[in-house]
């Protein structure tokens, strides 16, 4: 069975990401690129790590006006990733327009509440009330504007699982058991994750700060 691992390279060197996609390329099922990558290489870099024959996770998390979003779709229009993140908190028009901008293999997900953040962090933006709430919240919204699934932590995706039973559940911040946290605050581990309804997880320093990736991404993948 194909790994349910993507890999986020979160790095502004090419031939980095392409050389950690190499080695841990038969025990992920694809490679994340994001916003480091993007703003360093742009669409040429997505399309020469296309080449390298996995499936690519654009995580733009775009958030701007519904013409904007739309119009930032259609330009990535030819990289045909298989998964693309906007941000839920963009409302209800953006998410619509970026799914309608998007190229119909695309699973276009929305991030719900980021997992770096907790419920304080949320109450100085102004939104008072739980995680939780917060992302069913943002799930109902990303269901009911047509989207092909959400971004949330292993906390919530019980709960938003079974909320949307078709919906495609994207869980980054794992950690397997006494990894390194950083900057993550919602954590569970990459079982945890799977067992409470994850499609996918999204793994980067547990595997690209590794001596050994490989070993690494071997080792996340046997708790799977
Ligand atoms: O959309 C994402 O992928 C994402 C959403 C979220 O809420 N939290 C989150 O960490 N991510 C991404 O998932 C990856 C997590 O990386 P590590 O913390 O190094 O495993 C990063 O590339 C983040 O940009």
């Amino acid at each position: 069975m194909t790994s349910r691992i993507f890999v986020a390279l979160d790095t502004p060197d090419i031939d980095r990401a392409k050389a950690i996609a190499n080695r841990v390329r038969h025990h992920v099922g694809g490679i994340k690129l994001g916003l480091e990558f993007f703003m360093a290489n742009g669409r040429h870099g997505v399309q020469e790590m296309h080449d390298l024959g996995l499936p690519i996770f654009l995580d733009l998390k775009l958030h701007d006006i519904p013409n904007t979003v739309g119009k930032a779709v259609q330009a990535l229009r030819g990289l045909d990733p298989a998964v693309l993140t906007v941000h839920g908190a963009g409302g209800r028009a953006m998410l619509e327009d970026a799914k309608a901008a998007a190229p119909l293999g695309t699973k276009v997900v929305a991030v719900t509440m980021l997992t770096s953040l907790d419920e304080n962090d949320l109450r100085t933006t102004g939104i008072e009330g739980s995680a939780h709430d917060q992302v069913l919240r943002l799930t109902d919204l990303a269901m009911d504007a047509g989207l092909d699934g959400i971004v949330c932590s292993g906390d919530e995706v019980a709960a938003a699982h079974k909320h949307w039973p078709k919906g495609f559940f994207v869980v980054p911040g794992v950690r397997p058991a006494n990894g390194h946290i950083g900057d993550q605050k919602r954590v569970v581990t990459p079982r945890a994750a799977l067992d409470a309804g994850a499609s996918i997880l999204v793994v980067g320093r547990p595997i690209t700060g590794a001596d050994d990736p490989d070993l690494a991404a071997r080792e996340i993948g046997a708790t799977l």
